[in-house]
């Protein structure tokens, strides 16, 4: 691996400015505003985002049973969680910590410009009602605020027009049947996947000009869409889905239409759900046009979990022979997840997750078995956002002994997958920026197209086609936290610490 160097745009612009700046003092570069396009922005996880960010700007403060509350960013790897930057001179040698989001100049989530589509047309106070997500103090404040600051028509009343979703893209064939009296707000041309794909052009281009942006994210957090037999001929070029798309082929799911929309546009697309919208096609037109993907499907609860205790039980040399996970949620996505075609989107990406340890552990597992696992997901509408979650670990250990792990996990959907939203922004945004530079090289290039930094917010990563996937917790936060040392000019992060393990006078 050739050594390299990695300064972000804004470290270079800034050595620029001081460079040029008369009294040495560099004029900070403005800030680029920057918007983000919900898929789904309807939703329980779009309208949580959403009102939690309006809560942010406005610091409101609400009160529940247990006392009064402020907006925080709990769950966040960048807004709430720190990296170590090195030992202090100290005797104790104590280690350094700070912020991950003061690592490197980053996005302040809530200067985020939200907009984005829905095939319900709730406006988001009241989606954010019928998600039932956050505390009612909270939600009866920040109605006011869930309006259009940019809008120029103001309601009969003088009052500014609430925030809605703008037209999506409905295909009954790709989500669940019981979503239909849900979507009553859909874009025209129906089985007409070139014109809808268009208009969601139209809907970008349309949205950054309003609210005068330099740049857009789209994320997909629609419902979750069954996936698509891979066709040579349809899914395999740009050309060939250009050509499905103005052919009305029926295997051009509605996330392919948004994502093919927002790299055409350059704009980045994260796919926060499972099914496989990042057809090869699709990465081969992001790598043409240097415009990022990632996907797919945020990794909030259980399988997080699962990630960490597989990576804990195969790398202590013991043998998972059998996990069983269940869960059950109440809410619009479980039910959307009842139906077998959507459940078994779900039940590939959460199966994959154990995929880079079975690898790990290869003369420990058969090569075609590895563990048994079975998921199960049921819809409990009494339950709503708050998916119970229980697994059972069973290990081979020493001498023909078993061992058996259970846990209960009770995930707030929303509330756990709303500050990885975040974080895929926030980074997507950051990474955007980074730029690198090899010996050989005669100057900087930006990374790679396909976001493999990005795999720790999901479950299911894609990674460039000769890359491993890597699903293991502690391995994902290491690299994101590496590549952010190493454009401050830190060394990896490698816990080898030979400084205080060779022999030395004390
Ligand atoms: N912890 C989590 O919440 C979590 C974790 C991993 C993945 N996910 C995935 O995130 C997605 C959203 O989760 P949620 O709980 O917010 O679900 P939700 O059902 O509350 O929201 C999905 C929204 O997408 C809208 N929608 C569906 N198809 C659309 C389309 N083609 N165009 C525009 N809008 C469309 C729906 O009307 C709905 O408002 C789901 O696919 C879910 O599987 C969620
Ligand atoms: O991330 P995680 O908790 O393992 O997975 C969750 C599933 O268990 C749940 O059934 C589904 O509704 C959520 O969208 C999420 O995908």
């Amino acid at each position: 691996m050739l050594p390299h160097t990695l300064v972000s745009d804004e470290r270079r612009a800034a050595a620029a400015a001081a460079a040029t700046a008369p009294n040495g003092v560099p004029t900070p570069a403005p800030t680029p505003r920057i918007g983000l396009m919900l898929v789904g922005w309807g939703g329980n996880n779009g309208s949580t985002l959403t009102a939690a960010l309006k809560a942010h700007a406005h610091q409101l403060t609400w009160r529940s049973a247990d006392g009064v509350h402020t907006p925080n960013y709990l769950g966040s790897l960048t807004q709430a969680s720190t990296v170590a930057l090195g030992t202090k001179s100290t005797s104790h040698n104590e280690k350094v910590y700070v912020p991950m989001k003061d690592v490197l100049p980053m996005l302040d989530p809530k200067d985020l410009v939200i907009g984005g589509w829905d095939i319900s047309g709730a406006p988001l106070a009241n989606a954010m009602r019928r998600a039932a997500v956050l505390p009612w103090d909270l939600q009866r404040q920040v109605a006011e605020f869930l309006v259009d600051d940019a809008a120029t028509d103001a309601t009969s009343d003088g009052a500014r027009a609430p925030l809605r979703p703008l037209a999506g893209i409905y295909d009954a064939d790709y989500v669940a049947l019981n979503q239909r009296e849900r979507a009553d707000h859909v874009l025209p041309f129906p089985g007409q996947p070139w014109l809808q794909m268009a208009q969601i052009r139209a809907d970008i281009r349309g949205f950054k000009q309003k609210h005068a942006l330099d740049r857009v994210i789209v994320l997909w957090t629609g419902n979750t869409e069954r996936c698509v037999p891979l066709m040579v001929g349809v899914h395999d070029t740009p050309r060939a889905m250009f050509r499905a798309m103005q052919q009305n082929h029926a295997e051009i799911a509605p996330s392919v239409l948004y994502a093919t929309a927002a790299l055409l546009e350059d704009t980045p697309f994260i796919n926060g759900s499972p099914q496989n919208t990042l057809l090869p096609g699709l990465q081969t037109l992001a790598q043409i046009r240097g415009v990022p993907l990632a996907g797919d499907d945020f990794k909030s609860g259980q399988t997080k979990l699962k990630s960490v205790l597989m990576d804990f039980l195969v790398s202590a040399g013991l043998k998972p022979v059998s996990l069983a996970s269940y869960n059950h949620l109440g809410n619009n996505d479980g039910h959307n997840l009842s139906s077998t075609a959507q459940f078994r989107s779900k039940e590939v990406s959460k199966r994959g997750v154990v995929e880079d340890v079975r690898v790990a552990a290869r003369e420990n597992f058969d090569h075609a078995a590895g563990p048994d696992h079975i998921i199960v997901i049921k819809y409990m509408p009494a339950v709503g956002d708050s998916k119970r979650a229980i697994d059972e670990y069973v290990s081979d250990i020493f001498m023909g002994g078993k061992h058996t792990l259970t846990t209960y996990n009770v995930c707030e959907d929303s509330l756990l997958a709303v500050p990885l939203m975040i974080d895929l922004v926030v980074l997507m945004e950051l990474f955007q920026r980074v730029k690198y530079q090899t010996v050989d090289a005669d100057g900087f290039q930006p990374l790679h197209p396909i976001a493999s930094l990005l795999s720790y917010m999901l479950k299911a990563p894609v990674v460039p086609a000769r890359a491993a996937v890597v699903n293991a917790l502690g391995p994902q936060r290491r690299a994101l936290e590496n590549i952010l040392r190493a454009c401050v000019g830190l060394q990896p992060v490698n816990e080898l610490e030979l400084e205080n393990k060779a022999y030395r006078d004390f």
